[in-house]
């Protein structure tokens, strides 16, 4: 349990509006600059609203990081965990601030998003930046997770579950819908990371819950109807199975590690309904949230780093063909072509 050069851990999340009055703020923050029609805008303010204006996020990574610290402690892991969003209070500013004046040195950032992409990615690298500017704090982020046990596994017990109340189902992986653009420059120039992680994860979980039909389709599609992003949507994708006579369907959130707003509306509240219109059955399977192995994972992952940060050789978990993913990006790791930005690492 050494968790040396590392004296703390901060987790990394997108943060969601607490009441009605943060919804338009909340949006305003997550999409300055970023050109969302005001059509999408007021659509997701009213996804907010039929919530009573509150995201379950940050709930769901205050349970998180009282998951993480009860396991820490069950593991002789003597380390504080802070807790920074980019769009919304806790903000990662503030987080840097109290670790400064707290004495952190090094903090092992763990990012609540599994893959590449400059969402997932790179735009926390250069919220990291910021947060920690003309501060005395080192933060490393620790690598992406997509194909580690502790994040598939879950996932493979969830589809395993949900098959049991819907066997013979076709299962449909589902993550969020980014720009073609973004899912070029995901992982490198050219590389398309963010996709063929997903379909990699999608297969791994297949091949673990014994799924004989799958496919992978998105959701939460925004920007405008002129920009390219990733299909099929998983609206469409519904008729188009149903066309092809498929009558029951397991989903399978794989693009995100809680029950977030996507989730408990995009998948439970839209996708169910076009569902429940074609008179399909449904079933939308549990993301890993405080699963045990999940939070087992990012200790894993921190000690892990730690070891290599040392020089120390390392044993690092995976599962599946791709192996593990780098510890720190390549400078130009799912770049944004619109804003060039200082990033950590
Ligand atoms: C890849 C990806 C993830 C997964 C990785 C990760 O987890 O970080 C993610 C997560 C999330 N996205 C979230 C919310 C929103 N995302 C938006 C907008 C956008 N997301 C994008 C991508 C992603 N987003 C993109 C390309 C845009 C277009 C604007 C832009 O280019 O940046 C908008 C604006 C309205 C709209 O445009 O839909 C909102 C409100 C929440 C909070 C949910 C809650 O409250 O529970 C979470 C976890
Ligand atoms: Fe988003």
């Amino acid at each position: 349990m050494d968790p040396r050069p590392f004296d703390a851990i901060l987790l990394v999340s997108f943060g969601g509006p607490e009441r009605p009055e943060d919804v338009v703020p909340f949006l305003e923050n997550v999409t300055s600059g970023r050109g969302i029609p005001r059509e999408r805008l007021e659509e997701v303010g009213q996804h907010y609203s039929l919530f009573g204006g509150k995201s379950p996020i940050n709930e769901l990574n205050l349970e998180l990081l009282e998951a993480l610290r009860k396991d820490f402690a069950d593991h002789g892991l003597d380390l504080p965990i802070y807790w920074g969003n980019r769009n919304w209070d806790p903000y990662l500013r503030d987080a840097a601030r109290q670790m400064a004046s707290d004495g952190v040195t090094h903090a092992a950032c763990f990012v609540t998003s599994a893959y590449s992409s400059y969402s997932g990615c790179r735009q926390y690298r250069e919220d990291l930046y910021d947060a920690t500017n003309g501060l005395d704090v080192k933060l490393s982020r620790l690598r992406h997770y997509f194909n580690h046990p502790g994040f598939v596994g879950p996932l493979t017990e969830a589809t395993k579950a949900g098959l049991e109340h819907l066997p013979d189902s076709h299962v449909i992986f589902v993550t969020h819908s980014i720009p073609d653009s973004m899912n070029e420059a995901s992982g490198g120039p050219g590389k398309k990371a963010y996709e063929l992680q997903h379909h990699e994860v999608a297969s791994i979980v297949s091949n673990g819950a014994g799924v004989e039909k799958w496919s992978l389709a998105y959701c939460s599609r925004s920007g405008s109807p002129h920009t390219r992003w990733l299909e099929p949507d998983i609206n469409d994708h519904l008729r188009d199975l149903h066309e092809g006579g498929v009558r029951s369907v397991v989903v399978v959130p794989i693009g995100f590690v809680s029950d977030h707003m996507e989730v408990i509306y995009d998948l439970d509240t839209e996708a169910m309904a076009t569902a429940k219109e074609l008179g399909m059955a449904f079933e939308r399977v549990d993301t890993p949230g405080t699963h045990p192995d999940f939070v087992a994972m990012v200790r894993d992952l921190v000690l892990e780093r730690a070891a290599a940060e040392r020089g120390e050789p390392v044993a690092r978990l995976t599962v599946g063909d791709f192996g593990p993913s780098h510890d720190r990006c390549p400078a130009d790791c799912c770049f944004n072509a619109r804003a060039d930005h200082p990033t950590i690492a």
